[in-house]
């Protein structure tokens, strides 16, 4: 069995942060890091060659939507999601746990699992976790997520202690079915809200099945940032400090900064590929929408710090113009910036906790990015 195995290199004597490396059978990865979102086995925009240039050694996409369009059978003639994709670098694929709850508004939870319709034809369908990992081994991704339920913000208490205890209880079918298929890593989802008392239970409970890796699940869904750190703040203590710590769903500059010094060490969000689309580019002197009218005869880079290939070539008033008329090639290049971006950040990070400093580098970032202190 070739596991996902973690190397811990080093922990920042100035906060909670940590250097490590994970290793997985498509290649390394420092951590903390960021991954590119590729939900529809694509980073919008993007060419796996490009993903390269940018040093992305991980990147997402998702069991849920890859089961409907084009159909892990499609996947699995393919060779699986590696070859029909055309990235041999790693791939995490998260369960679809999120999807079934947040793109479905008809659905029914069972023990067995999730009966929904289809988000797009209204089609009868049904997800469990023998399922969510029977279509995870067809794509062949290197770390799989169990099937779990993320709750919607703010839950009760009881309904999260309920869905708490049935996702403990769907991450030991997910473990019996994976190790019945495959030896890809599979990661436990750890749940139960902004509740300290349920989030202990739901890592004791997925700790003793001993997954390779955790994630912290149930958060960035519209609750405020400071109960996201607050969450984290009693969590990531309690989490095995031996494997990779993966927060879902996360991906603004500001979060992932707090999320690293809070001990965390790997991170995903759709943010930086989804606003460039919109023309939302992310520069070190915080967001700038380039679609504005004020940028028409503006013919400086997005960013004038940033060293990436679309800052050296082109212009605010280019990229404006490209964003205003549709134009493709306009949605890729704020793409490539906005990931480039991110990605320079998480590589700034790691080298701040190298050297011990990953507290001033947050100041500093904080002031010129024009977010005041919390
Ligand atoms: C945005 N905030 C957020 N996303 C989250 C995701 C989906 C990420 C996945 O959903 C898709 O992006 C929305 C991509 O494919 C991505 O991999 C989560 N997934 C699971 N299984 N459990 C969670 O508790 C969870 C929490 C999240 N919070
Ligand atoms: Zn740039």
């Amino acid at each position: 069995m070739k596991p996902i195995t973690y190397e811990l290199m080093k922990t920042c004597k100035q906060t909670g942060a940590r250097l490590g490396r994970v290793h997985t059978p498509h290649g390394s990865f420092d951590t903390p890091t960021f991954m590119p979102v590729g939900t529809l086995a694509t980073v919008k925009t993007m060419s796996p060659e490009e993903l390269e240039e940018l040093n992305a050694n991980i990147i997402l996409s998702n069991t849920y939507h890859l089961w409907l369009r084009p159909g892990d059978d499609i996947i699995g003639e393919a060779g699986g999601l590696h070859q029909f994709m055309n990235w041999n670098k790693a791939i995490l694929t998260d369960s679809g746990g999120f999807q079934v709850f947040s793109l479905s508004d008809r659905r029914e939870i069972k023990e067995e699992g999730v009966h929904f319709r289809h988000h797009l034809s209204g089609e009868k369908l049904f997800l469990s976790p023998e399922k969510a990992m029977q279509i995870q081994n067809v794509l062949g991704s290197d770390i799989m997520m169990a099937f779990d339920e993320c709750p919607p913000y703010p839950a009760t208490y009881d309904y999260m202690k309920a869905s708490v205890e049935r996702t403990s209880r769907w991450a030991e079918r997910c473990l019996e079915a994976h190790l019945r298929q495959n030896d890809q890593g599979l990661f436990g989802i750890i749940q139960g809200g902004e509740y300290e008392d349920l989030r202990k239970q739901s890592i004791e409970d997925l700790t003793s099945l001993d997954f390779p890796g955790y994630a912290v699940g149930g958060l960035s869904v519209g609750e405020p940032k400071h109960i996201m750190n607050e969450v984290l703040e009693f969590t990531t203590p309690l989490m095995p400090s031996n494997k990779p710590r993966y927060l879902m769903g996360v991906g603004s500059p500001d979060s992932l900064i707090d999320g690293a010094i809070r001990g965390i060490d790997m991170f995903d969000c759709v943010l930086p590929t989804r606003i460039a689309r919109n023309g939302t580019c992310m520069t070190s002197f915080g967001r700038l929408v380039v679609r504005n009218a004020k940028y028409a005869r503006d013919f400086r880079p997005i960013d004038e710090k940033c060293e990436c290939h679309v800052c050296k070539n082109y212009s605010r008033a280019y990229i404006r113009h490209l964003i205003k008329c549709n134009e493709t090639f306009g949605f890729r290049l704020t793409t490539y910036h906005n990931l480039y971006f991110l990605l320079n950040l998480m590589r700034k990070v790691r080298k701040a906790i190298s050297e011990d400093r990953l507290g001033d580098f947050k100041k500093a970032f904080f002031e010129q990015y024009g977010l005041n202190q919390p």
